[in-house]
């Protein structure tokens, strides 16, 4: 496919921008037990750029919760009234990211120093561990979308075993929606603790899902082999993330052993409705943010490339986010840098009854901090897309 027609299919300006004025003039329906309904008084004081929902952001000095800050830079109704840190309480989010430094933002806080009651929602951006201690010490009324991996497992031995603690909020884990959007979409909307998927788990199981949804592949054969930048590992300083070990060289990493295999796991059992294994090996790129997962499955008896490309053009049709390409064209990490797309596509392997799967999103976005706001989009009633419009990056 050409590169115009690429363009007209994911990102042409006008569509967008077509799109956005639809959104702003959405009057949004309440959703059961939301606290936020979009009316006519609340648009018109949106326009004059008050926000109305009250947002904290926990562990703000990290890479996913600047995204956040930068995300919500254009959100037309939810403003940031608390910001967390921990080494760097006190300072001022400008000082932590100076590309942030035009925003008008609260202080960086300790956490238990933090004073929710002015404030509607969470996103909670700390390392598992830390995450669960704190959220159970959270006030009731808040929706928290968390972008851990605290909360993700449903099996609290699957969770001891790869993260080799104990979990001492497991009923918070029971009551935790697992928030891969585009498929779970209506559980979302009712909950009030969104476990936002990981990065890796994200670009492989939205490929995947509808296929073993409608017995198109084989469960027990399906080889992972994915890479992602430097900043999926976070901002505090690591031995192997220096400049001069990731620098010119790739490293494959968790080899047979990483934290996101039960969590991948557990999405395409559930999509099977039986118990599924894969082979999946990550590697680090020597790149800052994008993700590619390319996968390797064996299509059932009987079942053809066209069958399955034509299921995934079904399934997201209507996903402004998930964008299956025409046939042929190879996804690339240039091509979502900074934005909320999934660029996929499937391809015939030279191999009779192979197929691959190629899949890119933007970790930091998409793998992150934009499936948070998506989250918490739908969770407050809101159009999802909101503030989520953004351009991707090239070159
Ligand atoms: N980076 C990515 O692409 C993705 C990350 N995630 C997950 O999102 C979460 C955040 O990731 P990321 O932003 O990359 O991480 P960073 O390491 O960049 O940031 C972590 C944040 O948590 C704060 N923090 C660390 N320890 C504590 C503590 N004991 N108490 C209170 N606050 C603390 C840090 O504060 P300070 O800096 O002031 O010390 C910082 O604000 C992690 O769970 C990560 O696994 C999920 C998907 C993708
Ligand atoms: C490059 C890199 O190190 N990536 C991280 C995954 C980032 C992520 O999604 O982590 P959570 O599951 O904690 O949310 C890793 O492999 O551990």
């Amino acid at each position: 496919m050409s590169t115009a027609t690429f363009s007209s299919i994911c990102f042409n300006q006008g569509f967008l921008r077509k799109d956005e004025a639809k959104i702003r003039n959405q009057r949004v329906k309440p959703i059961v037990g939301g606290s936020f309904v979009l009316s006519a008084k609340c648009m018109q004081s949106s326009e004059k750029n008050k926000k109305e929902v009250h947002i904290g952001l926990l562990g703000a000095s990290g890479y996913t919760g600047a995204e956040i800050v930068r995300l919500l830079a254009n959100h037309p109704y939810f403003g940031i009234t608390l910001m967390t840190a921990d080494r760097k309480a006190g300072q001022s989010m400008g000082s932590v990211f100076p590309h942030l430094a035009t925003q008008d933002l609260p202080t960086l806080v300790s956490v238990k120093d933090a004073d929710f009651s002015n404030v509607d929602a969470v996103f909670c951006c700390l390392p598992h561990g830390t995450t669960q201690e704190i959220i159970k010490g959270l006030p009731s009324h808040l929706k928290i979308v968390d972008l851990s991996a605290d909360f993700r497992l449903r099996d609290i031995a699957e969770y001891e075993e790869w993260y080799g603690q104990p979990h001492s909020a497991t009923d918070l884990q029971k009551e935790a929606v697992y928030g891969l959007t585009e498929i779970l979409r209506e559980e979302v909307k009712s909950a009030r603790l969104v476990a936002n998927p990981g990065c890796y788990p994200t670009s492989i199981q939205l490929p995947l899902v509808p296929l073993i949804k409608a017995k198109l592949i084989d469960h027990g054969n399906i080889i992972i082999d994915a890479k992602s930048g430097v900043s999926g590992a976070g901002r505090g300083s690591k031995e192997a993330n220096l400049y001069s070990e990731i620098a010119e060289g790739i490293y494959s990493y968790g080899v047979t052993r990483h934290r996101h295999a039960p969590e991948i796991e557990q999405g395409l059992s559930d999509a099977a409705q039986s118990r599924i294994t894969v082979s999946f090996t990550p590697h680090l790129m020597p790149m800052i943010r994008g993700m590619q997962s390319t996968i390797y499955v064996e299509m059932s008896k009987g079942v053809t490339i066209e069958d399955l490309y034509q299921q995934l053009r079904k399934c997201y049709k209507d996903e402004e986010f998930v964008k299956v390409l025409d046939k042929g064209v190879v996804p690339r990490t240039h091509n979502i840098r900074g934005s909320n797309y999934c660029l996929m596509n499937i391809f015939s392997d030279r191999i009779p009854g192979r197929a691959i799967i190629i899949s890119v999103i933007d970790n930091l976005v998409k793998g992150a901090s934009g499936q948070a706001l998506q989250n918490l989009n739908i969770m407050l009633g809101f159009p999802e897309t909101t503030g989520l419009l953004y351009q991707p990056l090239f070159p």
